[in-house]
């Protein structure tokens, strides 16, 4: 470790780390804010850059706020919650416009926010018992160690309740020791608690926890030892309720985290792809059909397609219940050749919503369905550079580009992209 030394700080990595320069080497430091002076002791040196850890603020900046959480400084769940939200959503732009900084756009980006705390109805929590004490909560910031929370500003109110009655219930009985982590949700049906399981467990320590689930009125699902999460079979599946349709899934299957967010981004989508009874809309990476279903209110035909066979069940089932039969899904891994001959019909439009690995694979594929237009929702700005710059070199330009704030208080980055064929 290096003496205590002071910096201007005068920029901010994604992962919110303060840029300072000393004597022309850079230097990162956790927890510092552009326009800051600070005192910090490196801790790592490297040849390009340093690192260090924050001791004082000599000069805070204009925009810097109290974190709203008490755990904020250890818990690695959020990053950003010493910074006021406009400026957060600054820094995010300027990370896209890194990222994006090879396709020369020259339109500002659009901008989807919402609340900053309350806005997750899904959460994984980890469990451990240490020296006879119950630790449940998140990983460290600093290391893989758990975090022990006692509340959760960014669960939705029902979960943070639930998650505290969890806590009480736990302490001193025999499960907290079987427990690997567990899932909680909330849905238009309502709160679900998913234990995974580590160890199995007496029957009569399950029943006990069927009654705690009765009285609190939560669903309760269990994941036995080394099972798949795919295992997870809901006899009853889950629901939840988006554009003025009800659209069902297994509680394994993906779904959008901030619900609130869910909506703006799926309007947002119908606005920019305009999606017309002449259309046949192809959406890829589909899920339970988040984007398909709304898209099939409004286009002339929708194909979903989708690797889990779970979701391509669950997003059949939503095409039936909601009365659309203008929309179909087919099981494919998008990742592997396809021919483009893969849908029959002429496609006009294509929505893809790719997971953090993109879709380069497809991009061919896709070129050669030759579609009007091209939306492109990303939770990965360097796939989506990647790809986007691809499909510009082949003939679509892009259009629009929009950031949305899914994640609040967080580095995370959720993009949408328009591209259009050139004529
Ligand atoms: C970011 S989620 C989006 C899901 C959906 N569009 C939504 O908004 O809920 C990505 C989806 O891609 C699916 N997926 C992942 N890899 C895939 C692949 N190789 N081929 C097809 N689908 C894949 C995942 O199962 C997941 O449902
Ligand atoms: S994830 Fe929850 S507990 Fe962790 S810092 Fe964020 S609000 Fe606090």
């Amino acid at each position: 470790m290096g003496p205590v030394q002071s910096f201007g700080v005068d920029g901010l990595t994604h992962d919110a780390k303060g840029v300072a320069r000393l004597q022309g080497k850079v230097t990162f430091i956790a927890g510092a804010l552009p326009g800051e002076v600070v005192e910090a002791r490196v801790t790592k040196s490297g040849r390009r850059f340093d690192e260090a850890i924050l001791t004082n603020i000599l000069q805070a900046s204009d925009y810097r706020v109290t974190p709203v959480c008490l755990h904020f400084d250890q818990c690695g769940g959020c990053s950003f919650q010493h910074l006021a939200q406009p400026q957060q959503i600054e820094a995010k732009v300027n990370w896209l416009q890194g990222q994006l900084r090879n396709l020369s756009l020259t339109e500002p980006f659009d901008i989807l926010s919402d609340s900053t705390t309350q806005y997750r109805r899904r959460a994984r929590i980890a469990v451990q018992v240490k020296n006879n004490q119950l630790l449940l909560g998140f990983r460290s910031k600093a290391s893989k160690d758990i975090v022990s929370i006692d509340t959760c500003i960014v669960l939705t109110e029902a979960l943070q309740k639930v998650f505290s009655s969890l806590r009480q219930v736990l302490l001193g009985s025999e499960l907290a020791n079987k427990l690997g982590h567990i899932e909680l949700l909330e849905d238009t049906k309502g709160v679900s608690v998913l234990f995974r399981l580590t160890s199995p467990i007496k029957e009569t320590l399950e029943e006990e926890w069927i009654r705690w689930a009765q009285g609190e009125n939560i669903a309760l699902y269990w994941q036995a030892p080394k099972a798949s999460k795919a295992s997870v079979l809901a006899e009853d599946m889950r629901y939840y309720d988006l554009d003025g349709q009800r659209l069902a899934y297994h509680p394994q299957d993906f779904i959008q985290v901030n619900e609130v967010m869910n909506e703006k981004m799926v309007t947002q989508a119908l606005e920019w792809l305009k999606p017309d009874n002449e259309d046949v809309v192809l959406d890829l990476f589909c899920g339970v059909g988040n984007f398909s279903i709304p898209l099939a209110k409004r286009a002339q035909q929708v194909i979903g397609v989708e690797v889990q066979d779970s979701m391509v069940e669950a997003a059949a089932l939503n095409a039936q219940h909601n009365n659309l039969s203008n929309l179909s899904f087919l099981a494919a891994d998008l990742t592997k050749p396809i021919a483009a001959t893969f849908v029959k019909k002429k496609i006009t439009k294509v929505l893809l919503d790719p997971p953090r690995a993109g879709a380069f694979e497809f991009l061919d594929t896709l070129i050669k369905i030759k579609p009007k237009q091209i939306l492109y929702v990303s939770c990965n700005a360097s796939t989506l550079a990647r790809d986007a710059e691809y499909l510009v070199a082949k003939g679509y330009q892009v259009s629009r580009v929009g950031l949305m704030d899914m994640f609040p208080q967080t580095s995370h980055v959720e993009t949408m992209m328009l591209l259009q064929k050139k004529k």
